[in-house]
This record gives structure tokens, C-alpha cells and sequence, in this order.
């Protein structure tokens, strides 16, 4: 019997965004302390449900703004969901916002082990891996320079070599297909397939179809917060295809 490894129950995102304007920090303290900050409730994902075997390739479709990328934060634990339940198994390699954990004020080197700790590798764990992180990203005459001085392409190569130094049993990427240069592009995607050749169940979102038809076995399509279709690729490609018509 094939092996569940994701079950996504009943999950609801709700955001609250500011009515009006709140220019500074101060700001926003003193009306929060009067009490004069309003909220409109805004649910970016609504009573999602669905599962996933192992080995099981989603493609994540929709429009912009439609929650592709907060369904992956809720699956990935970065978001609590407000609503619903995530239930995982095995380890997790979120390839969210590449990054994201850096400090633009340290080295190259001083930020492997703070975003690895911040994926929740161990210190001996990132230790062991350093010279590979360091050999694929292709950032050894940088790697003693702090990030400030890197470009928006050096700093994502940085993170996909930290990010996918693990072995994970579930893989989840956000367009971070389309990182670095076409060469390393190449080199990425090399990565991810051998991943996916050890039978890891990938969550990916992609505004490319032909790249999702290509790479995944499943889809969902989300409109608006909600699943409008969840299936076997072809179907649903269908499905989206007539969407954008
Ligand atoms: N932290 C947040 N606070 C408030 N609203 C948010 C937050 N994150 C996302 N949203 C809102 O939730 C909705 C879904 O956003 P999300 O980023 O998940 O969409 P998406 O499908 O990934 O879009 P895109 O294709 O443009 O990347 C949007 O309306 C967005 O404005």
C-alpha cells in the first residue's frame, strides 16, 4: 500500500491587513495603544484538504495572489495555519524565500551556519557539509566577503546550496527553479532531479505549466484561497488550460 506522508485537514490562513496607512513603528505602537488600528480580515487559504504518498509530486497552480505560496509556508511550519492541521512525516527541505534567514552583515562562511541553523541543522551537521555547500554554490573566493557585497544572484546560489545539502523525504520549492544564471540554473535543476530519482515527495509551485507537466504527477489548482481542482497532472492541466482561456 503506498505510504501517506502529507495530509493537509480543513486548513484556513487568516491574514488581518491594516485599514489605514502607518508610516512609522511609533506609530503604530500609539495607535495600538489607543486602540485606533481597524483590520479587515482577509482568508488567503480556505478549508484546503488533500493527500500525499510518498513519492508523490504536486505542482501548485493558480493565479497571482491566489495562496501557492502561503499553502507551502502553512505545509513548510513557517506559518501556523489559523485554522486546520498539517500532518507531516520525515524531513523537510523548504526552498521558500532563498535566504531569507541571512544577515547581509556577515560573511559568506558566518552565514552557513546561521541560515543551516535557522533550517534547523545541527552545528556538527553543518560542519561536516561546509566544503560542500561552499563547492557547489561556486562562492569560494567570496565566501570570506560579507553578503552585502554579493549579488542577488551569489546570495540565492548560497541558499539553494544550503538549503538542499540534506536528504529530505519531502522537498518544497517555491520558482526556485529559476535561480542564479542559466548555468547554474542547469546545475539546480540537476540537483533537484537527482532528488527526486531518490523518490522524495516534492511540493512545487511554478507559473510555468509546461514545467509543472514536466517534472510532477499531481496538481491542485487554488483560486482565490480555494481548490478549484486536484487530480492526476493531465486532467488537471486541462482544467487550467481552459482556465486561462
Ligand atoms: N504575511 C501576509 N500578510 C498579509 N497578507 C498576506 C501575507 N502573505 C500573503 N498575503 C496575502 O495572501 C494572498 C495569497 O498570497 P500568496 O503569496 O500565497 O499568493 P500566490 O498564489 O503565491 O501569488 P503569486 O503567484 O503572486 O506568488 C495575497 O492576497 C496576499 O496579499
Amino acid at each position: 500500500m503506498a505510504k501517506e506522508i502529507i495530509r493537509v485537514e480543513h486548513v484556513g490562513m487568516k491574514f488581518n491587513l491594516s485599514k489605514e496607512k502607518v508610516d512609522s513603528l511609533k506609530e503604530y505602537v500609539i495607535k495600538s495603544l489607543k486602540r485606533q488600528l481597524e483590520y479587515n480580515e482577509f482568508w488567503a487559504l480556505k478549508d484546503i484538504n488533500f493527500t500525499l504518498e510518498k513519492g508523490d509530486r504536486l505542482g501548485i497552480l493558480g493565479l497571482n495572489g491566489a495562496g501557492k505560496s502561503t499553502l507551502l509556508k502553512v505545509i513548510a511550519g513557517v506559518f501556523k495555519p489559523t485554522e486546520g492541521k498539517v500532518y507531516k512525516k520525515g524531513k523537510i527541505a523548504p526552498l521558500l524565500e532563498l535566504g531569507a534567514g541571512f544577515d547581509m552583515q556577515y560573511t559568506g562562511a558566518e552565514n552557513i551556519y546561521l541560515y543551516g541553523a535557522v533550517l534547523g541543522y545541527s552545528k556538527k551537521f553543518i560542519e561536516e557539509k561546509f566544503d560542500d555547500i561552499v563547492a557547489f554554490s561556486e562562492l569560494d573566493k567570496f565566501i570570506d566577503v560579507p553578503l552585502k557585497n554579493y549579488s542577488s544572484g551569489m546570495k540565492s546560489r548560497l541558499g539553494f546550496s544550503i538549503a538542499t545539502v540534506v536528504a529530505p523525504e519531502i522537498l518544497i520549492l517555491d520558482e526556485v527553479l529559476s535561480v542564479g544564471d542559466a548555468k547554474f540554473r542547469k546545475k539546480s535543476e540537476g540537483k533537484i532531479m537527482s532528488m527526486f530519482d531518490k523518490g522524495v515527495t516534492v511540493l512545487f509551485v511554478s507559473h510555468s505549466l509546461e514545467q509543472v507537466c514536466r517534472l510532477c504527477n499531481k496538481a491542485v489548482i487554488l483560486d482565490h484561497g480555494t481548490i478549484k481542482a486536484f487530480g492526476g497532472i493531465e486532467e488537471v492541466a486541462e482544467v487550467y488550460r481552459k482556465m486561462l482561456e
